[in-house]
């Protein structure tokens, strides 16, 4: 076995994962002389600060470390000469140790130790001093719940104090120390290279009343630079993990503590977006499982349970990654999910939806909003509805549908997410989206009242325009989205708009992570928009096979469109949404819910069997709707549209079963 002190690149990277971020503090502002504007002093203002919670009395139980020994000329060498050895004596002791283990581990696994070996290994040493707290020890911790990102971690509990707790069964359960051992914790990359057969083990530490607590952590970990993959003896073991570089799992830890929003965030930054996703079947506990997937789940997607804050310059903005936490909120429903009618416009039922999830106040996040808020609506049958509403800023569907797949999987019981997350991808381009154009111009729109519900087309149409256009176009395929767009557009325009001489537009949202390069696991945003502009004559009464083909063109020159204009800064004039939102009652905004692996979500073992949007949402300037909502056993393409006026709607759905 190799091993290896650290080098110096790898300490800094590694040994910065509890750093500190250099901004400049007030001390240092006052001394250089520059005088402290109020304007300077803004960003060091924390709204959250709550002094009623301040116990003066109090004070003098905050212990005195006097590290001022190691600077006193007169004992400094010899104690950090003293300190040194015993460090350096305990460290490759530990080294042997975590040897062996990892011997004894490669055998219980049935694997040459060698393959473990080549990842091997850098240590890192921590010391731990949790002070006592007399009067709230059980309101505080000494580390949150975490699983350590290790090969293996040695723990030496130097006094004996007790305070260390393993999740199990979702409970928490203490450690006894014992003094004659060490402690040996399975960390996250053991778990990935066993295949999962040994578990990384959540675990915090608890404060004592009385007595002050010592520990060391040595942390045993791979060199930077490698790859992990699971390692097994059994060719048709089921690989639950990637191979994946070393750095990727550090990513969750090694960002810096405030993420800045990208060009594609921006134009969502305080834009909510809700989801629902309805499981038919019931599963045991569905509040809890789902509360634990998620708490679980924000260790590793920690941004989300950040918060918005302003940014360094002017308008800019970022996440501050400070653990405060998302809302999450159980309720119940009197009745059968089947008896729900939750979009059904004859029904009048248009409220429920309303009930099954939290909601930003006014429609707008602000910058003390949590990021997420979810609600559990548990239905008498025992069928369950996952709501979600979440800040944009920090997710678009795409990247919410991964984030919810590690709730779902991480409830069940992988330690690790099969996805690893990455929220700062800094190979995209950064680039002012037309999205971002059409955002900015919808705030200074006046909002309308739309009328919504959902619609299905049935398959059987969508089925022979795409047969018809196959034969139409040389053998060319559309898709659903294409041909659902094309209805949708033709109804619309038909119903909406009498002349034929004035634009139609039609904006297209569409998710770009394969033509941006994303990398897999980021979930920030990376949409963007694709207008489409014709006179409503040709689309109110061209051929449905024209209009699909408008739509597939358009779609093809998103890749150029970002390439060529940055996504639409130097787009014409004419061209841009901003300027176009002026005939906003033309313009029919399309979005899609297909294939973005919401309903890919597993909780319990079960997939929802159908994935809802917000359909009544207050303030909307744009006729718009969402496509392909994913619903099993429904024949057809399901969707809720906000995109006429009610005066309007007897046309509209006239105009849709004319075409069916
Ligand atoms: O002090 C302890 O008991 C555990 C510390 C720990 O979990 C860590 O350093 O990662
Ligand atoms: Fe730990």
């Amino acid at each position: 076995m190799k091993m290896e002190a650290p080098s110096s690149s790898d300490e800094s990277r590694w040994s910065s994962v509890a750093s500190s971020l250099p901004v400049r503090n007030v001390q240092d502002l006052a001394t250089c002389g520059e005088e402290l504007t109020s304007e300077t002093l803004q960003r060091y203002i924390r709204m959250d600060i709550q002094n009623g919670d301040v116990l003066v009395e109090q004070s003098s139980e905050v212990p005195v470390i006097d590290l001022g020994r190691l600077f006193d000329p007169q004992f400094a060498q010899q104690e950090a000469a003293r300190l040194r050895k015993s460090i350096e004596d305990y460290s490759s002791e530990l080294m042997k140790v975590s040897h062996s283990i990892v011997t004894l581990i490669a055998k219980t696994l049935n694997i040459d130790p060698k393959l473990m070996e080549d990842k091997y290994m850098s240590q890192f040493l921590r010391m731990n001093f949790y002070p006592p707290c007399k009067t709230m020890a059980e309101k505080l911790l000494g580390f949150s719940p975490h699983s350590d990102g290790t090969f293996l971690t040695l723990l030496l509990e130097v006094n004996s104090v007790e305070g260390l707790q393993i999740k199990r069964h979702n409970a928490w359960i203490p450690v006894k120390p014992n003094p004659q051992a060490l402690l040996v914790n399975v960390g996250d990359y053991l778990e990935i290279m066993s295949n999962g057969k040994y578990k990384s083990i959540e675990h915090r530490v608890t404060i004592n009343t009385n007595q002050e607590r010592i520990t060391v952590s040595a942390f045993h970990v791979p060199l930077l630079g490698g790859v992990i993959s699971p390692v097994t003896d059994i060719p048709e073991e089921k690989i639950l993990y990637k191979t994946m570089g070393v750095e990727e799992p550090l990513e969750l830890e090694m960002t810096t503590s405030n993420i800045d929003l990208s060009s594609f965030d921006k134009g969502f930054a305080t834009m909510p977006a809700t989801c629902f996703l309805m499981f038919e079947h019931p599963i045991d506990e569905p509040v809890e499982t789902i509360k634990r997937g998620l708490s679980r789940a924000l260790v590793h997607y920690y941004p989300i349970a950040g918060r918005l804050a302003p940014g360094d310059g002017n308008g800019e903005l970022r996440i501050e990654c400070n653990g405060e936490g998302v809302v999450f909120m159980e309720a119940t429903a009197d009745c059968a999910m089947k008896e729900a009618k939750f979009f059904d416009r004859s029904s009048g039922a248009m409220m429920l939806p309303d009930d099954l999830a939290v909601y930003y106040p006014d429609n707008r996040c602000g910058f003390t909003d949590p990021l997420l808020l979810m609600q559990v609506t548990v239905f008498s049958c025992g069928g369950f509805v996952v709501g979600v509403t979440w800040n944009h800023a920090i997710a678009d569907g795409a990247g919410m549908a991964q984030f919810l797949q590690a709730v779902g999987e991480l409830a069940s019981g992988l330690s690790v997410p099969s996805i690893i997350p990455i929220r700062c991808d800094n190979s995209l381009p950064s680039i002012p989206p037309v999205i971002a154009y059409a955002q900015q111009s919808m705030m200074g729109l006046a909002p309308r009242n739309f009328a919504c519900f959902d619609y299905t087309i049935p398959s059987s149409l969508i089925n022979s325009i795409k047969a018809e256009f196959h034969d139409h176009a040389n053998g060319q395929l559309c898709t659903v989205f294409e041909v659902v767009t094309a209805v949708l557009w033709q109804c619309r325009t038909r119903a909406v708009i009498s002349d034929p001489m004035s634009p139609s537009l039609l904006f297209i949202v569409a998710n770009v992570r394969k033509h941006m390069g994303a990398k897999e696991g980021y979930y920030g945003n990376c949409v963007t928009g694709k207008l489409v502009i014709a006179t409503s004559g040709s689309v109110a009464n061209g051929h449905v096979m024209d209009i699909v083909k408008m739509i597939k063109c358009a779609k093809e020159q998103i890749p150029e469109q970002l390439k060529e204009n940055g996504g639409g800064d130097n787009l014409q004039a004419r061209e841009r949404p901003g300027d176009m939102l002026r005939y906003n009652y033309n313009l029919l905004s399309v979005s899609s819910m297909r294939n973005i692996g919401l309903d890919e979500v597993e909780v319990g073992g079960r997939r929802p069997v159908r994935v809802m949007c917000r359909a009544r949402v207050p303030h909307m300037t744009l006729p718009s709707c969402v496509v392909c909502l994913p619903w099993k056993g429904k024949d057809g393409s399901n969707m809720v549209t906000r995109c006429v006026r009610e005066e309007h709607v007897d046309a509209f759905l006239g105009e849709l079963a004319r075409f069916i």
